[in-house]
């Protein structure tokens, strides 16, 4: 079986690699020239994944795995052609599906009879069905194709233990003679097998739905936090006491809520709501957004504790991208931390493992490598490096010892044994 991914990225060239490894012939697609030139030189670009590496370069090496630039050439050479481009929304939760749009139309220029296009980039639902005319303009009718959603259920740096059968594959396609095709599909590379959906658009709701959950029960943790700090409580000992009973899972408290998928998802649900209103989903994304100012309101605090107003004093963003282990900016808190920490006359210095000075340029701040002459230390990405800071050196080299811990990674104690003013979402005693 020949199968095209369009979309070689942190998502599209694990699922590549995968369905090569498995003996299918497959033909990567992306609009980025190095990508495809790396993907043909056997080399990867995804450094987040651990096992990646190899399953690209042996699969380049025995032919199953080429890329292209050309999504045309890939239709007509495809029986089966995915789409895994990115599916994002804007500030003010606009959805931004051109390169859906766009990846289909190519595909309609190649598309035979007999063939199954499969979206696996996460829907609005009914956007897969949307693509029915533009598919159709092929010359075939839908049922002379097939059409079927299959979302991804991973997250980068686990991506190949899970596209191979870490949860069950959710599937649902336009007929059931394309929904046991695909189920075939997927049974071949996702040990834990395929729960088959009454329809395309309730399959493209489930993926949707797991990321609405994450980022309402987010959002929960963060307004039972700020009301633990109104109340000299610490959230955490609370949360982790709570969730020992199989009913809670109250989610961690934070810096606030970034990434391309769960700040997303939900606006896939509100930009279609026509006569629902789903006011708890609106409002669970205005608490996450609001926390990077939370950030800096406990900045302040902190500093006063040592008798420093913000204006003019030295702080250390710790943590550019969205989330731990991954390179991605998307909406990451740091952005929101770093302007307004700017706004109120601090000189912003940062770092993080995975990125470098161009990096903290774009973010507005100052790269920084050492905690010299630091007034504050803000944690705003939950890097593992961070979880092992040396504070007994740090506490030597700061100029003041105030601790901001926007990912609850440090432990309060021995931080506050060391003559530092620690603070965290939801313990500020
Ligand atoms: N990253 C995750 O943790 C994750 C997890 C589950 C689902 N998803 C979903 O997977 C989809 C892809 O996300 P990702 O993280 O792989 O994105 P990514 O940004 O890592 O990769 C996207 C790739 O698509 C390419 N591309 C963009 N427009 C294109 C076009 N018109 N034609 C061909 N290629 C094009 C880009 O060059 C890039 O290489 C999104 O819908 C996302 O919601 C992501
Ligand atoms: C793990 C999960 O169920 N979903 C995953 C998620 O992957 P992700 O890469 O987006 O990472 P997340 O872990 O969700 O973090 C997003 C942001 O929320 C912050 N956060 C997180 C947990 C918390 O309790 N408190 C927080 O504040 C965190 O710092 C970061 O900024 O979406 C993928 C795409 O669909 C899913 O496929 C994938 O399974």
């Amino acid at each position: 079986m020949t199968i095209a991914v369009y979309g070689l990225g942190k998502m599209g060239l694990p699922l590549a690699a995968v369905f090569a490894d498995h003996g299918a012939n497959v033909i990567g697609v992306d609009i980025n020239e190095r990508v495809v030139e790396m993907v043909n030189k056997g080399e990867n670009h995804v450094k987040e994944e651990p096992g990646l590496d190899e399953l690209v370069r042996r699969n380049v090496e025995e032919g199953r795995l080429r890329a292209t630039t050309d999504g045309v050439w890939a239709a007509k050479s495809a029986d089966v052609m995915i789409i895994l481009v990115p599916t994002l929304a804007d500030d003010r939760g606009n959805l931004k599906l051109e390169p859906v749009y766009d990846v289909a139309n190519k595909i309609a220029k190649g598309l035979e009879k007999g063939d199954i296009v499969i979206t696996e980039a996460t829907m609005p639902p009914g956007t897969t069905e949307s693509l029915i005319p533009i598919l159709e303009k092929s010359g075939l009718k839908l049922g002379e194709f097939g059409l079927a959603h299959a979302p991804e259920r991973t997250m980068t740096g686990t991506a190949i233990r899970d596209i191979t059968g870490q949860y069950p594959k959710i599937v649902g396609a336009s007929d059931e003679r394309t929904l046991e095709a695909v189920i075939g599909l997927y049974e071949t590379i996702n040990r834990k097998g395929v729960i088959p959906m009454s329809s395309i658009k309730a399959a493209e709701a489930v993926k949707v739905f797991e990321g609405v959950y994450r980022d309402v029960n987010i959002a929960l943790a963060n307004e039972l936090a700020l009301w633990c700090e109104e109340h000299g409580l610490d959230a955490l000992e609370i949360f982790n006491a709570a969730n020992t009973q199989p009913y809670c899972h109250l989610h961690m408290p934070g810096a606030g809520v970034g990434g391309h998928c769960i700040p997303v998802y939900p606006w896939f649900v509100i930009s279609l709501a026509k006569k629902t209103n789903p006011r708890l989903i609106k409002t669970a994304r205005e608490i996450n957004d609001s926390m990077p100012h939370h950030i800096v309101e406990l900045t302040i605090r902190g500093l006063n504790e040592v008798g420093k107003p913000l204006k003019g004093s030295n702080v250390l963003v710790l943590g550019l991208t969205f989330r731990g282990g991954v390179r991605e900016f998307t909406k990451s808190p740091a952005i929101d931390v770093i302007k307004e920490l700017k706004e109120w006359g601090a000189r912003v210095f940062t770092y993080d493992p995975l990125c470098n000075e161009e990096d903290a340029k774009r973010f507005g701040a100052e790269w920084k490598e050492d905690f010299k002459d630091v007034d504050a230390i803000v944690i705003v990405t939950d890097h593992k490096e961070f979880k092992d800071l040396n504070l007994e050196e740090i506490a030597k080299q700061v100029r003041n010892r105030v601790i901001v811990d926007g990912r609850n990674i440090l432990d309060p104690r021995k931080a506050e044994k060391l003559g530092f003013v620690y603070l965290r979402v939801g313990r500020v005693f």
